[in-house]
């Protein structure tokens, strides 16, 4: 339970009672090893582990959601992995809409004892960006599965670290006019926490995004952010005013503190991509020399235009491979081409690719596909392109969609290259951001481009330089085209990372040499057909 600052009660979800969950911090080479038990009334849960790979210890997890069963009401579930990547991740609940509730926190990953980065800095922060509603993450499902659907417009406030305000700006107080609700109960439970830095030096301030629906961009007054790292990856450092932040989507940047030291700055954050509704989210750079309640002197920076997508590209763009990291191989083995489309199902509002909205089946994949369960779950292959002459600039000709579960099957090892196309929405005229996050992989992007993706844009390919990430954004009107390894055995989602979306079936699934998955335990495998094949407690 949280307060808003009105003073009224607002419900979310939490972990160890806290909201959000707490931070976990682990090195590179740990064993983690999670106890979840889910303190839930009537509903299951699963949690997907961003950063995480499979690496086999008795059965580790960063698939989530599809291709284990819930833990149920009571149940304590074990998630068990190596950690071998460090940076900068979040986990999240991914199941129904639980991560729009809350149920979210950090997962940072160090270097090993005796290592340390590229860069120097002398402290850091940790910044999780979430947005928040006032209508609970049921009645949200309701509407969204309703016909019509009732979308869930956009948030009523920016959290950092699960804090922000409402009706009670701080930019309201900078400009002398104190709300009388900011002094109400649970005021303080939302004060933001304060960046406390000392004069010249370098900070890392490290920012996820688990945001249900919004683009985020941040900035700090005065200050050059240099980005350092992507999803867990190093990118060539580079120095920007602000950043785009998309839900699924993590960085590292550094700050020098070398401003007037007698003032303390703004870091806003604001809504990118959609028109937004939002107040700024705000909180303070405070130089130590001076007190934390000194409101800075000027104004905090102004968010570019929500529809300035040439800023967001430009932006995009900059990100490159550090030099001397992995770069991708030369040639693929198969593409894939995925259209994105807002569709209707009989009345009901989905997303679908290339015509195929998701809807999970009720057995996991992973026992379905390792026992050859073949009534489990639709075994025709999903389409891997769509009709060429297929209008994007265009409301679909036949907003009809499908409804199905398939899965793209890959032979271990293939080098696997995704277009993923973006279009016209079901009607009127506009195309929206859409960030694209896989499970258990890292894929390079290859590029970015206009239109409808053509035979001979893929010369425009980056093979030289690609950044490795986790997630990855379609711009409207857009193509994006990614690279990667099926090399990880497994059932992978690839999805839409803003949580209606994926809700409304934005999602494919991927599999790969999943005969090679070894310890699965029983109750990973206890719901739909798995559930009634009686195995013996233990793993499979
Ligand atoms: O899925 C969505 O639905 C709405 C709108 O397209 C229809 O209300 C919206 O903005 C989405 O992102």
């Amino acid at each position: 339970m949280i307060y808003k600052p009105d003073g009224s009660e607002h419900v979310v979800m939490g972990i160890n009672g806290q909201f959000p969950g707490p931070t976990i911090r682990a090195e590179v080479g740990d064993t983690l090893d999670i106890a979840l038990t889910n303190k839930l009334h009537t509903e299951g849960t699963v949690i997907h582990w961003h950063g995480i790979r499979q690496l086999g210890t008795p059965w580790a997890d960063g698939t989530a959601a599809i291709s284990q069963c819930a833990i149920n009401p009571g149940e304590t579930f074990h998630y068990r992995f190596i950690v071998d990547k460090p940076g900068t991740y979040f986990y999240h609940g991914h199941y129904g809409m639980q991560r729009a509730a809350g149920l979210y926190g950090s997962l940072i990953v160090d270097l090993p004892k005796g290592q340390s980065e590229s860069f120097h800095y002398d402290g850091e922060f940790n910044l999780l960006l979430s947005d928040f509603y006032h209508t609970s993450s049921h009645e949200q499902e309701v509407g969204l599965s309703s016909k019509p659907m009732r979308w869930i417009g956009e948030p009523q406030t920016i959290l950092i670290n699960g804090r922000g305000q409402f009706n009670c700006s701080l930019a309201a107080k900078f400009s002398n006019t104190t709300l009388p609700q900011c002094q109400l109960k649970g005021g303080e439970e939302w004060a933001p926490q304060i960046l406390h830095v000392e004069p010249n030096k370098t900070y890392r301030i490290r920012i996820a995004s688990t945001t249900s629906l919004a683009s985020l961009n941040l900035a700090i007054s005065n200050h050059k952010l240099i980005v350092v790292e992507a999803d867990g990856n190093y990118v060539q450092p580079f120095a920007v005013d602000d950043i785009d932040i998309y839900s699924g989507e993590s960085y590292s940047v550094l700050i020098k503190t070398d401003q007037d030291p007698k003032k303390n700055y703004w870091l806003s954050i604001g809504v990118r991509g959609r028109k937004p509704n939002t107040p700024q989210g705000l909180t303070i750079l405070n130089y130590k020399t001076i007190s934390a309640s000194i409101f800075p002197s000027s104004p905090p920076p102004i968010t570019p235009l929500w529809n300035d997508f040439e800023h967001s590209k430009t932006f995009t763009k900059k990100i490159i491979a550090k030099m001397g990291t992995p770069q991708p191989p030369k040639n693929f083995n198969r593409r894939i081409l995925l259209l994105n489309t807002q569709n209707s199902f009989n009345g009901f509002t989905k997303w679908s690719i290339n015509n195929v909205s998701l809807t999970l089946p009720t057995t996991p994949y992973l026992g379905s596909i390792k026992f050859k369960l073949n009534n489990s779950f639709d075994t025709n292959p999903p389409p891997e392109k769509f009709p060429s002459d297929y209008d994007i600039f265009k409301p679909p000709v036949n907003p009809n969609t499908n409804i199905g579960n398939g899965v793209y099957m890959f032979q271990l090892g293939e080098v696997i290259d995704v277009i993923l196309q973006n279009a016209n929405q079901l009607s009127g005229v506009g195309s929206e951001i859409h960030p694209w996050h896989l499970h258990g992989h890292d894929f390079w992007v290859l590029g970015y481009g206009e239109g409808k993706f053509k035979q001979g844009d893929e010369k425009k390919f980056n093979l030289t330089h690609a950044p490795l990430r986790n997630t990855a954004v379609i711009f409207p009107y857009g193509w994006t085209a990614l690279r990667f390894r099926a090399d990880n055995p497994g059932v992978w989602a690839f999805h839409c990372h803003i949580e209606p979306h994926l809700h409304m079936g934005m999602g494919v699934v991927f599999a790969e040499g999943v005969h090679k998955v070894k310890n699965i335990p029983t109750q990973a495998l206890s719901c739909g057909i798995t559930g009634k094949m009686f195995f013996k407690p233990g793993h499979y």
